[in-house]
């Protein structure tokens, strides 16, 4: 039985549409395992979205490996361990895909190179943003090409923490997609070009105080926030709270806040204010710090099955 932790992500940054993201410490296991015949899938907690057949998001990720590779194994047994919410913003979705393909490629002997498999990742969830840093870890710069994506990776000093507010409802990526605009106009793809080279250079010289400047978005969070009542109190109590930028996780409807070394005020702030405030929904909130090492070997037992 091979393990594989693989984190959570955060994608889009604010302004960086598509082609910003970073894994954060909230993970998915992964457990699978070659059996003589069969496909076995388990998950805990278990959920009714999660298929437990050849539709499983895990399975057709790892299909993907085999399918390149030309190898595949006699049965299969798949037991999914989930702490990532489901349909929430963080990256649920490409967790299932990248660690399906880390796992793969572990059982099939490690054919893939780290780039095959960061393609691989990318050109099946359709974007790079969560499905890289959810791959390597860390804050990630990306953009799929053809046949690769090209990125770099930013490893996020421990004083940057991220504060997540994750609602009692889900909104699935693609709904979140069909609704955005096929036409902007050309001063908010402006807008947005410049507050992501705003922000890149900011996370990466700690000049944090640019980035409530460096997160503002016009691509995507004025259509999506729409869909989620709450969003414009929550941004406005974590800034209010003293975060660094507050902006949709993802594609949402989870919320995420960056915050420096003084989180223990903020933390205190958030709690007393969410605890007197009318809100639609019921929103959970944790600090996490960024996942810096992306999907990895969590423990390998030897398997029963001889070839
Ligand atoms: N742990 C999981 N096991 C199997 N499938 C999953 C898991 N997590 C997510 N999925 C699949 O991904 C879908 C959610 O994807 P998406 O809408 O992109 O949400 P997110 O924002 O969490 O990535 C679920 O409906 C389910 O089909
Ligand atoms: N760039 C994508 C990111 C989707 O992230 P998810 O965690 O909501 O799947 C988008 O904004 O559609």
């Amino acid at each position: 039985m091979i393990s594989v932790k693989v984190p959570a992500s955060s994608a889009n940054l604010g302004a960086g549409f598509d082609c910003m993201g970073v894994a954060l410490k909230l993970y998915n296991i992964i457990e699978v395992e070659e059996i003589e015949k069969g496909l076995i899938i388990t998950s805990s907690p278990d959920d009714p979205s999660i298929a437990k057949d050849e539709n499983n998001l895990v399975f057709k990720a790892m299909k993907t490996v085999f399918d390149e590779v030309g190898w595949y194994p006699r049965g299969l047994r798949i037991n999914l361990i989930n702490e990532i919410p489901l349909t929430r913003g963080l990256g649920s979705s490409a967790a299932c895909i990248s660690g399906g393909i880390y796992a793969a490629n572990l059982l099939c002997g490690g054919k893939l190179s780290e780039e095959e498999m960061i393609y691989l990742a990318a050109k099946m969830e359709g974007h790079p943003d969560n499905s890289t840093p959810a791959m390597i870890g860390g804050l990630v710069f990306a953009v799929l090409e053809d046949k690769k994506v090209n990125y770099i990776k930013f490893v996020v000093p421990s004083r940057l923490k991220f504060a997540v507010f994750i609602p009692d409802f889900q909104l699935s990526t693609e709904y979140a997609r069909n609704i955005l605009p096929k036409y902007i106009e050309f001063k908010d793809a402006v807008f947005n070009i410049g507050r992501a080279a705003l922000f890149a250079s900011a996370i990466t010289t700690g000049n944090y105080e640019l980035l409530p400047a460096a997160t503002q978005d016009r691509l995507h969070q004025p259509y999506r926030k729409k869909l989620i009542p709450d969003f414009d109190k929550i941004v406005n109590l974590a800034l209010e709270a003293g975060a660094k930028g507050a902006f949709l996780s993802g594609a949402g409807p989870s919320i995420i806040a960056l915050v420096d070394e003084n989180y223990e005020i903020f933390e205190q702030n958030v709690k007393n204010v969410l605890a007197s405030i009318e809100l639609s929904a019921n929103w959970d909130f944790m600090i996490l710090e960024a996942d810096n090492s992306g999907a990895t070997v969590f423990s390998v037992q030897s398997t029963s099955l001889k070839r």
